[in-house]
């Protein structure tokens, strides 16, 4: 399934006047891409990553996921296609101190009513994919950063997502683990056919993805962006 953000428009309420931060986003991410978008603070990285993911939304245009259009779905129904269809990576792992890896990634599938020894096999599965095999049983303060972000990517794949969003993944990581965790997210996006974007002020991990857009002033510049999605590749 397609991730296509259709003529996005995002103001903010800002006293008597308005912020624009989205203006006139079209995109269109296929399964198995990697799609970077870059720009500098306050280009609208954050807000076009929170409409993505249906956190925020846009004042007009819609967000597809699939054929279902999350933006005018109830919110009720907006925030379990967001639970079911969409993984999301922040910035900072938040991993659970007293939980082993495995455990991170069945915490939220247990809330959600499924039993850990449901998960377990999942689990172990995706941390093996992510470079953590014979790591599972370790508790975030005997993780590296590389490798907490790495369990914060698996986590996300827990619910088998159609799209993947991630937020400065390598803003706490050195280049080594930066580079280590950009050729993760592109195995990851190939191997489970996940449309993903990663928001990045970053440029340096650019080689590594398959398409890249830069965002200022909430507009999008450069790969296909602003192209109809309709007919984009
Ligand atoms: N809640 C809000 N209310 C009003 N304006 C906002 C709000 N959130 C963001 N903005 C404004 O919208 C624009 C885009 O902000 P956004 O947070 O999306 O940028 P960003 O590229 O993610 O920045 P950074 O890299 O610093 O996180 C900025 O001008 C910002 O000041």
């Amino acid at each position: 399934m397609s991730l296509t953000m259709n003529e996005i428009n995002l103001t903010y309420p800002d006293g008597d006047l308005s912020t624009t931060a989205l203006d006139d986003v079209s995109l269109d991410v296929r399964p198995g891409e990697l799609l970077a978008v870059t720009g500098p603070s306050g280009s609208g990285k954050s807000s076009l990553l929170a409409v993505a993911a249906g956190l925020l939304r846009p004042t007009t245009g819609s967000v597809s996921v699939g054929d279902t259009d999350i933006a005018r779905l109830p919110r009720s129904a907006a925030t379990r296609l967001r639970l079911e269809r969409i993984g999301v990576v922040f910035q900072q792992p938040n991993l659970i101190g007293s939980l082993t890896a495995t455990e991170q990634l069945q915490v939220t599938q247990h809330m959600r009513g499924r039993p850990p020894r449901k998960t377990r096999d999942t689990a172990v599965q995706l941390l093996t994919a992510v470079g953590l095999a014979g790591k599972q049983h370790r508790r975030p303060h005997r993780l590296s950063g590389g490798e907490r972000q790495r369990v914060n990517i698996a986590r996300a794949l827990m619910s088998r997502p159609k799209v993947l969003l991630v937020d400065e993944p390598t803003a706490a990581l050195d280049h080594v683990s930066g580079t280590n965790v950009v050729e993760l997210l592109a195995d990851v996006t190939g191997r489970y056919e996940v449309a993903t974007v990663l928001v990045t002020h970053d440029t340096e991990y650019l080689d590594r993805v398959d398409r890249h857009v830069s965002i200022r002033d909430g507009k999008l510049t450069g790969g296909d962006a602003g192209a109809n999605p309709a007919t984009s590749g």
